[in-house]
């Protein structure tokens, strides 16, 4: 799995026992070379079938037919927030929709957010821009270090991986800009530019849904007229405002047998919240507590918002991160962009003790990134065996 904070690695990869994965490990090492050139980089030299470092074991593969655990349900829709009306007056019903989404789905879809068309339109240019460049640009930013402000790769843990996926990504460190901005990619030219304002919206975004989500679980006092309650919020909302933020490029080529392999695995999301962009290629699958796997429909000109780890932890259980997974298709490339939020990196992450009470007791230990490092280290990481991990008896 990656040790990225958040991202691919930050997020519990389904490996599962016995590793059938492993045993597809590539012993031959020009042919391995290629795979460690991502799937982009495989395409280009006109593949026509699944090499079988790409192709999973049967029950982990997608559109199972029959029943079981594998089948979508195609009418399924994510719940809808719509971001003008959470500012309105009618902000305490659209609170109550968006605790019952996080509730149940731990997923939604924001409507109206406010980040203008054209700062979102750039950003996926621009990505599609850079995943058209050539292999050799592309690659100066191929790193290991899981702290590298920038990081190009493919896969999950490229390193670790038993069965690839058909995914490349390149990874941005947001926080704090100042430090960060000088190792972003220079080419195509204005992806600094488009980068950086699409992160600063999708900051400004992340805190007013920060404030929502606090708001509904009762934790800020909202509209008052005493001081030392709006300081005590404003004290409250600082820490989410000096917290991480990593983008996460994903760049899903077609694949010619899209039936046998993932773009990315069960997996759910590190941190606070993953606001998510997509483009028009629908791809991406949640689980609900059934087990089956339902579509989420790119909805133009929205955003999809989901619970991470640590906002679990936070609400002591009350709001879910769920497992999701991308398919990948034979006939459209597919881009998406994951901004993914959290505390800043030294914080303790516990349940909030306001949600912790005689008839709601602690669910979860404390945790905090050294120790999510040191447990992927020491065991294979699957789905959300790390938070299970953190699950108080
Ligand atoms: O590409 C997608 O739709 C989902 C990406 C994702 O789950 C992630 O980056 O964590
Ligand atoms: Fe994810």
């Amino acid at each position: 799995m990656h040790l990225d904070p958040f991202s691919g690695s930050g997020r519990s990869l389904q490996f599962i026992s016995m590793s059938p994965a492993m045993s597809q490990r590539e012993d031959d090492p020009i042919l391995e070379c290629r795979f460690q050139k991502g799937v982009k980089h495989l395409c280009e030299s006109g593949i026509t079938s699944l090499p079988s470092r790409y192709i999973l074991p049967v029950s982990e593969r997608p559109n199972l037919r029959g029943g079981g655990m594998n089948v979508s349900d195609l009418n399924f829709k994510l719940p809808i927030i719509d971001f003008a009306q959470l500012q309105g007056p009618q902000r305490p019903q659209v609170l109550n929709k968006l605790s019952k989404a996080c509730e149940e789905y731990g997923f939604f879809q924001v409507t109206n957010h406010g980040i203008p068309g054209d700062v979102i339109q750039s950003m996926i240019d621009v990505s599609k821009r850079f995943f058209d460049l050539p292999f050799e640009e592309r690659s100066k930013y191929m790193s290991t270090d899981m702290r590298a402000p920038v990081r190009y790769g493919t896969s999950f843990n490229q390193k670790k991986d038993g069965v690839f996926c058909w995914r490349d990504f390149l990874k941005l460190v947001c926080h704090p800009p100042s430090d960060v901005l000088p190792y972003w990619p220079t080419s195509p030219a204005d992806l600094r530019e488009a980068a950086v304002t699409y992160s600063q919206q999708a900051k400004f975004l992340y805190m007013k849904l920060v404030e929502a989500v606090l708001e509904s679980l009762g934790l800020l006092v909202g509209t008052t007229m005493h001081a030392d309650e709006e300081n005590a919020d404003n004290a409250a909302l600082k820490e989410f405002e000096d917290g991480s933020q990593l983008m996460v490029v994903n760049c899903y080529p077609s694949c010619p047998q899209p039936d046998l392999t993932l773009g990315m695995p069960p997996h759910s999301d590190y941190g606070f919240l993953t606001l998510l962009l997509q483009d028009e290629v629908e791809g991406l699958q949640i689980q609900n507590c059934q087990g089956k796997w339902l579509n989420v429909e790119p909805l133009p000109n929205s955003l999809v918002v989901n619970v991470g780890d640590h906002l679990e932890i936070f609400s002591n259980g009350r709001y879910k991160s769920v497992l999701h997974r991308v398919l990948v298709n034979s006939s459209k490339s597919r881009i998406s962009v994951a901004s993914l939020h959290s505390f800043p990196f030294d914080r303790v992450v516990r349940p909030s003790p306001k949600l912790v009470n005689e008839a709601n007791p602690r669910r979860y230990k404390d945790t905090d990134f050294a120790t999510f490092l040191a447990y992927v280290s020491s065991c294979e990481p699957k789905r959300k065996n790390f938070l299970e991990s953190r699950k108080l008896p």
